[in-house]
């Protein structure tokens, strides 16, 4: 079968986003402290947010002047807090080549207000994803996404507070994830010189022994609808909840089967941002991404999944049998 490589935007969207998961964690070393996080100051976590979407959009842009770009981030409020632009100025500089003036970072962070859609091509980025797995010291990712004709074709996200091997804790961490359309799905370590390593999804086909995964976040995720789901399929282990997009990590690589995500309001619609990347790589990596309606993700339809609602992602295997209890615990919520 033929299809786009897209080589080139791999090996861009790759440096972009191990320089912008450097700052990440630059930012978490110098910024986060015991009192920070028992002021439950959001500080920090905001200094990394602009810096790492001012990094990734400037190589984006260097690279591929054409492409358009719809991050989470904007300058409105950057623009009024001159200490805090000094910070992310600082910090943008000390992870790219060229140094980049105030104005040239608040110009950057503004390249990603494009509104998404059906036609042409365009990047997704969310600077960090698990804005509060990041303040706990826990799980986030930078991940970035190149969406063509409304169908996402590129996905590279950095995790680096992600085990290399989720059964060793306290082995090497920081994981690269790379997925192409029809070209499978990858990890590699941080180390420059670490290299590509094919992943695969789990092979279980039965439900009662498979690790199932959600949100931290009780507001980002119906975790009682989650344990009834989990409960009619026999799963008796407690899920493993992580921050961010690094769930679609950990279905991709097989270290869980399921991942959940359970609309908590009528109203809330996920950001494309939020799931780009990740659903590209469980489907490379063999599984199957859909909303709680069994319905695909439609990612042409603006910034947001506004056709959608919640996600279940799995092995594939799994599919079936997960979608039929999802569709028995929310018949009457969805
Ligand atoms: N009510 C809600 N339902 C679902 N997701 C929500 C939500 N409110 C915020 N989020 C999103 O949940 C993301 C984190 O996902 P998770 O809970 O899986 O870690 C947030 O990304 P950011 O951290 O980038 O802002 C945010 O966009
Ligand atoms: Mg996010
Ligand atoms: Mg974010
Ligand atoms: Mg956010």
């Amino acid at each position: 079968m033929s299809h786009a490589t897209y080589s080139r935007e791999r090996e861009v969207a790759t440096e972009a986003v191990l320089r912008a998961s450097k700052l990440c964690t630059r930012v978490f070393q110098n910024l986060v402290s015991a009192s920070t996080i028992e002021k439950k100051d959001k500080s920090p976590v905001t200094i990394a947010d602009y810096g790492a979407q001012a990094v990734v959009n400037s190589i984006l842009h260097a690279a591929f002047p054409e492409d358009p770009i719809v991050g989470e981030e904007d300058s409105v409020e950057l623009r009024e807090n001159e200490a805090t632009l000094n910070k992310v100025v600082e910090l943008a500089n000390s992870v790219v080549n060229q140094p980049l003036t105030s104005s040239e970072v608040l110009q950057a962070i503004d390249l990603g207000t494009y509104a998404g859609g059906k036609k042409g091509r365009f990047w997704t980025l969310d600077p960090i994803d698990g804005t509060k797995g990041f303040l706990r010291g826990e799980q986030f990712a930078v991940c970035l996404a190149l969406i063509v004709d409304g169908q996402v074709q590129l996905g590279v996200m950095g995790c680096p507070n992600l085990p290399i091997q989720l059964s060793k804790p306290d082995g090497e961490r920081g994981c690269l994830l790379t997925a192409v359309r029809n070209g499978g799905a990858y990890q590699r370590s941080f180390a420059p010189t670490s290299t590509d390593t094919q992943i695969h999804v789990s092979s279980t086909a039965t439900t009662a022994d498979t690790q199932f995964c959600e949100s931290v976040e009780a507001g980002h995720s119906s975790q009682g609808d989650a344990a009834d789901i989990a409960s009619k399929l026999g799963i008796t282990k407690p899920s493993v909840r992580m921050d961010s997009q690094c769930k679609y990590a950990v279905i991709a690589r097989g270290d869980a089967g399921i991942y959940l995500r359970l609309p908590v309001s009528a109203t809330y619609e996920e950001k494309i941002w939020d799931h780009a990347g990740g659903a590209l790589l469980v489907h490379e990596a063999g599984g199957k991404v859909c909303d709680a309606k069994g319905n695909p993700l439609d990612f042409s339809v603006g910034r947001t999944l506004k056709n959608n609602k919640g996600v279940i992602a799995t092995n594939g295997k799994l599919h079936d049998a997960v979608m039929d209890a999802v569709g028995q615990v929310l018949a009457s919520k969805i």
